[in-house]
């Protein structure tokens, strides 16, 4: 990333990051201070600090390096991620979007929602297979909830990326969380790819349905009822969310989040659920309240869009790394495939 993006970058950090950064403030009365702040290592040094407030306070970015590691990716480091700072139309990222594999629960037919249960041997072997499938397609960041089957999902497929890069979980729940997992080699940096979870992606809250059976929920309320409470966009299931009210969420979070990230040329990786998904493929295809409870996303399958010119174009499932169709979607995808190809050779 070009400095003067980087310094961009972080001024819109300050002002957007506010009280969420909050700086150590011990270190306040030193004119200068080293931070982590939404994965960059800063180094900064203070030119007026009268105000208390972290995020008021004049300073003056002496250097930032990205410790979301992947960010300046070496594979791409004569393309348009070091320079897509300035509203570069032509930027093209692309979006994998998984929906976790199999939980214990889905093999139950349990409601699960914000019941946090890991994935069965199959939802294991599935995130694997996923895995493979986007083996050659890009990735510098990942997002999971934050709940443990979208979370293994996320990586057990890395495991089979053929970049080799390391997904390492962010942890920003406290200023202790952040400084105990800081890594200090730029070169083992550069070969993590961080990873940011956030409860906004958990699955829709299912209210007073988690942990009952599926098919004897149908037989106490009748199909329809349960139909209506599992699909429908504005009907919440018992003291539960509706599909608008998890997207309320989860559509907030990838627009403040995850889409910004793509206009600057980011290649993001979403692991989550049926229903955060849901809203948020509802929300990238323009779907009406209609045609999203048509929607079904089935555990484990990796789908593909590239962001480009604001918009989002579907390209389906990638088969598998030997699969020419997906690559062949845009130049970069190409390029990028023919650089892994290059790197075993
Ligand atoms: O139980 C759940 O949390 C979800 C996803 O598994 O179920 P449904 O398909 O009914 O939305």
């Amino acid at each position: 990333m070009a400095a003067g993006a980087l310094h961009r970058s972080i001024r819109t950090i300050q002002l957007h990051g506010g009280s969420n950064d909050s700086a150590s403030t011990k270190e306040f009365g030193n004119s200068s201070l080293k931070f982590i702040s939404k994965g960059f290592a800063v180094d900064v040094k203070f030119l007026s600090n009268r105000s208390r407030s972290f995020s008021h306070c004049k300073m003056h970015v002496i250097r930032a390096i990205s410790s979301h590691a992947s960010v300046v990716d070496p594979i791409w480091s004569t393309s348009h991620v070091t320079t897509n700072f300035n509203q570069n139309t032509s930027i093209e990222s692309s979006l994998i979007l998984i929906r976790h594999g199999e939980s214990m629960w889905n093999e139950k037919n349990l409601f699960t929602g914000s019941v946090d249960v890991p994935l069965t041997k199959r939802g294991i072997e599935e995130a694997i297979e996923a895995g493979e499938r986007i083996s050659s397609i890009p990735v510098n960041m990942i997002y999971t909830s934050a709940l443990i089957r979208a979370q293994m999902t996320a990586m057990l497929a890395m495991t089979q990326h053929r970049q080799k890069k390391i997904p390492i979980i962010m942890h920003d729940e406290s200023i202790q969380a952040k400084e105990w997992s800081q890594i200090f080699s730029e070169e083992t940096i550069q070969q993590s790819i961080p990873v940011i979870t956030a409860w906004q992606l958990n699955e829709r809250m299912y209210g007073k349905l988690q942990g009952l059976n599926k098919e004897e929920t149908v037989v106490k309320y009748g199909k329809e009822k349960v139909h209506e409470w599992r699909r429908s966009f504005d009907s919440p299931p018992p003291n539960g969310e509706s599909l608008e009210m998890c997207s309320q969420r989860a559509v907030a979070y990838f627009k403040e989040n995850i889409e910004p990230q793509l206009q600057n040329g980011r290649n993001i990786m979403v692991a989550a659920h049926g229903n955060s998904l849901r809203s948020i493929i509802m929300y990238l295809e323009k779907l009406t309240s209609l045609e999203v409870t048509n929607l079904e996303l089935s555990t484990g399958v990796p789908l593909l869009y590239i962001y480009k010119h604001g918009e989002f174009l579907k390209r389906g499932s990638p088969v598998g790394p030997t699969e020419y169709g997906v690559y062949a979607y845009t130049r970069n995808l190409a390029l990028y495939r023919q650089k892994l190809d290059e790197m075993v050779q």
